[in-house]
């Protein structure tokens, strides 16, 4: 009887959901997500049968020719030569042996055969707007070793700039890769494709290097994206269309803005902003929260409309929830790793229930500090390009909703002891409806998105608190001989000890120097400078830019992960070129460990 009432309820609120589903901007199917504890609702997207049949031969890659430099993501980036049925065909035809591999010959004709390899379907495109040495850049570089080095990380653009070639626009049923309308900049190696978070960073260094039409194409292409989509995606991929990154356009613009006075393209950017803003506050990724004094407050979490192994890591993903006993624990950790993605800090101890336990990560159920100061940040830029198009009403009520957020964010995260933002963790799941919160769930552990809010003006303006942040940052063990490291915690896994990512260095140093306090900006630039150094010394010995760095230990690129190291690096040349515009290198400053 009871199992009886449960369904019929389970069903009738399974249509009441799906009706309020079709009023979302993304369509999504909704599914039941059950544990011994809760019973959850979690809305997936439907996989593409190429992305799905791409998988399939990842796995039997990963069978066939093992673990031994493997890649899973180049299996879904393989652009069909062939309509997918005959492709299909075709490898269903492999003979295969009991546990799925085929013969290396056999597989790797049929590779040859069927399919252009990953990155044939992008042309390097050298930028219209590059010129080896722009009229002044970087004018207080006076070192001219540190200036040599900068020009080659400027002149780094031109190996990093691409454009799709034109049978993805024709033919986008053989492609992973997402038709855009405009060429752009990838992180680099592995990464192939246009990356959501990235280009904040890639576009300040473009700017530096006065590449303005350059960045204003990446912006295109992100706007592009909302436009057809509803949000932007994590990467320009059929793989990536389940989830977003941290939301940074809003910020690009409004850089791109500051330096260019291009009304024409916040006029463009503000409906697709707006409606980026109802993905982020959509029902799937806002969060509602009861303070101590009964005021209720919302916020937003990470949240993918997933619950299958991410296709770029497919094997890994099933490696990893291999010890998982149940079909539903699987989908829930497969949920938690694409959430954990959309975040981009994949992957970090900051959203394992259990540090030591990878299948404990809980990333839905924590309410991230940074994504909602991006989230402040995307308020405040609307209220400003409202204002610049003289729309005063929106201009008002973003506005007002950045001050709510403020409130938010003042209720729920900040820790007076600690002299931080803290992540919370919610009580119960987050699809039980409100939370009250509790001093307890704060996450006690450091982590540099603790110090993330600094970045946004409601916060680096207050200069009382600017001062007990600076303490905070100065004793918390995150600053480093090398940079500021990610957390303090040696986990293996990338946004970690002893890992320092660019962007974090440069949104704590950017919040710092925008305080105006005289001893922030000695801090900002004393960790611009240590950064500084190790990507310079790291260059000098390996000739490349690295994706991440090993804070510890200077000129030594970083480690971890699920991918081994990559090389190129966007938004590492973006956040050194940066730095040195703003804080330049004297003549006499030495640039050594
Ligand atoms: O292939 C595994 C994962 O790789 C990406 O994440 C990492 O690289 C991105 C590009 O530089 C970066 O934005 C992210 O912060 C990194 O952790 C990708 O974004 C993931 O979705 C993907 O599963």
């Amino acid at each position: 009887m009871a199992e009886f009432l449960f369904h019929s309820y389970k069903r009738k609120f399974q249509l009441l959901i799906l009706f309020f589903s079709l009023s979302l901007t993304i369509t999504t199917v909704v599914t039941w997500r059950e544990s011994s504890s809760s019973v959850c609702l979690v809305h997936t997207k439907p996989s593409s049968p190429l992305v799905s049949f791409l998988e399939r031969v990842q796995e039997t890659a990963f069978d066939t020719l093992g673990n031994t430099n493997f890649d899973a993501k180049t299996y879904v980036d393989l652009a069909l030569k062939f309509d997918l049925s005959a492709t299909e065909k075709a490898f269903d035809k492999l003979a295969r042996s009991a546990n799925g591999s085929v013969s290396v010959n056999d597989f790797n004709n049929f590779i040859e055969t069927y399919f252009d390899g990953a990155g044939d379907d992008l042309e390097y495109s050298i930028p219209g707007d590059f010129v080896p040495e722009p009229p002044g850049f970087l004018p207080k570089v006076k070192h001219p070793e540190v200036r040599a080095w900068a020009l080659k990380v400027h002149s780094l653009w031109k190996n990093l700039s691409r454009k799709e070639s034109t049978r993805v626009k024709t033919q986008p049923h053989l492609h992973t890769l997402l038709p855009l309308p405009a060429s752009f900049i990838i992180p680099g190696s592995r990464f192939r494709e246009v990356y959501y978070w990235d280009s904040y960073w890639v576009i300040r260094g473009l700017l530096v290097s006065k590449m303005y039409k350059t960045a204003a194409a990446i912006v295109t292409n992100l706007i592009a994206f909302i436009e057809e989509y509803g949000f932007v995606l994590n990467g320009a991929r059929a793989y990536y269309t389940n989830r977003s990154q941290p939301p940074l356009l809003s910020a690009m613009i409004y850089e791109i803005y500051k330096s260019t006075g291009d009304v024409k393209l916040v006029k463009r950017a503000l409906p697709a902003l707006r409606r980026e803003y109802e993905f982020w506050n959509s029902e799937i990724h806002r969060v509602t929260i009861r303070d101590t004094q009964g005021c209720s407050h919302t916020l937003n979490h990470y949240y993918a409309m997933w619950n299958k192994p991410r296709p770029e890591s497919s094997t890994t993903d099933k490696a990893s929830a291999s010890k998982l006993l149940n079909a539903s624990e699987k989908q829930h950790f497969y949920h938690e790793l694409a959430s954990t993605a959309e975040s981009g800090w994949d992957f970090s101890t900051r959203w394992m229930r259990d540090p030591s336990e990878f299948t404990t990560l809980a990333t839905t159920s924590i309410i991230p500090v940074d994504l909602n100061a991006f989230i402040l940040g995307m308020e405040l830029n609307i209220a400003f390009f409202a204002k610049v198009t003289g729309d005063k009403s929106t201009a008002e009520r973003f506005l007002e909703l950045s001050e709510f957020r403020k409130k938010a964010m003042n209720s729920v995260f900040w820790n007076e002891d600690m002299k931080q933002w803290l992540d919370y963790w919610l009580s119960n799941p987050s699809c039980e409806g409100d939370h009250v919160w509790v001093a307890q769930h704060q996450n006690k552990n450091i982590f540099a998105s603790n110090f993330v809010p600094l970045w946004m003006d409601p916060f680096h303006s207050d200069t009382s608190l600017v001062r007990k942040v600076v303490k905070s940052l100065k004793t918390c063990g995150l600053l480093r001989a090398h940079g500021i490291a990610t957390s303090l915690t040696e986990s293996g896994q990338q946004w970690d000890f002893p890992n320092g990512w660019a962007p974090l260095q440069h949104m704590l140093v950017e919040g710092l120097v925008k305080s105006g306090l005289k001893e922030a900006r000695s801090l900002a630039e004393e960790i611009a400078v240590r950064w500084i150094t190790t990507n310079y010394i790291s260059f000098k010995k390996t000739g490349v830019m690295h994706e991440k760095f090993d804070v510890g230990h200077c000129g030594e690129f970083g480690g971890g992960g699920e991918y081994v190291p990559q090389t190129g690096f966007g938004w590492s040349n973006g956040v050194v070129l940066a730095f040195l515009e703003e804080f330049g290198w004297p003549q006499d400053r030495n640039i050594d460990c």
